[in-house]
């Protein structure tokens, strides 16, 4: 079933054009990689999906529901989450505090309101339990984590907002090899749960590992939609570069 359709969307900053009646669909569950050329236009159209930027030309409907008319405050309610590179985390705070960052359960204690911090810190464990996430310890600052254990608590804290789908920018760019596997599991943990994610990424092998379907592209053109299990590294870098820089596309693939 569709859950987040994106028809004919254009986007030009001034005199720049940027994206040309781009049309992407996430199904629920289903896990699509963006990928793309620097400046092909990948994070500008998430922009527009969030609501950060105002698409010139379109249509985004959630669960078949017109979003363009919302504000990004409203689209976060309705179920979009993006989690961006730097993944905004307090990192002299711990686990819990990131998870609950500005909406901190209350508790009242002689009519005074307190944190909650026993269910801060539980509901932060329930969190991390159910992504099969494994941090060090839940009160260590997260500043003192590895990449891939932050991303897990960037993940956990877009989990609470209980998210139909989440949008992910390279997050597997930053990490030690080692580190990458667990950030792919947490990915293929949220799509067992229904929820639709789609994955920004220049490292292909990340996005052929864990995608449904990759969607190309090109010069703020959707280039392919192509179906992961039936593509290959060749055919994915051949849509990036415009099937025509061959030597282009083997440096992509030395860097995938
Ligand atoms: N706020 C802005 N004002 C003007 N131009 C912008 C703005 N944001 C993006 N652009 C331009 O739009 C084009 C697409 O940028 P975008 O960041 O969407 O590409 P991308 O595919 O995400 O690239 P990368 O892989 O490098 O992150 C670029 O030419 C960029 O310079």
């Amino acid at each position: 079933m569709t859950l987040l359709n994106i028809t004919k969307v254009s986007k030009a900053f001034g005199p720049v054009s940027v994206l040309h009646g781009v049309d992407m669909s996430v199904d629920r569950g289903e896990v699509v990689g963006l990928v793309g050329d620097n400046g092909a236009g990948k994070s500008t159209l998430m922009k527009i999906v969030t609501g950060m930027y105002t698409a010139d030309a379109g249509e985004i409907t959630l669960d078949g529901q017109d979003i363009l008319g919302n504000t990004p405050g409203e689209r976060r309610r309705m179920g979009i989450e993006m989690i961006y590179q730097d993944l905004a985390l307090a990192r002299q705070q711990d686990v819990s505090a990131n998870i609950f960052l500005g909406r901190e359960p209350q508790k009242k204690v002689l009519g005074m309101n307190f944190v909650d911090k026993a269910t801060m810190r539980r509901e932060a464990q329930a969190m991390i339990d159910r992504l099969g996430a494994r941090l060090p310890a839940i009160n260590r600052p997260v500043g003192s984590f590895s990449g891939g254990q932050q991303q897990s608590v960037a993940i956990a804290r877009a989990l609470t907002f209980d998210p139909k789908l989440v949008i992910m920018d390279e997050p597997t760019a930053a990490l030690a090899v080692r580190e990458v596997q667990g950030v792919l599991d947490l990915i293929r943990q949220l799509k067992s749960e229904g929820i639709g994610v789609i994955l920004i990424s220049h490292r292909l092998n990340d996005v052929l590992s864990v995608t449904d379907r990759i969607v190309v592209l090109n010069h703020g053109r959707a280039a392919a939609n192509l179906t992961t299990a039936e593509t290959n590294m060749t055919e994915v870098v051949s849509a990036i570069v415009g099937g025509a820089d061959m030597d282009h596309a083997a440096a992509h693939e030395a860097r995938g």
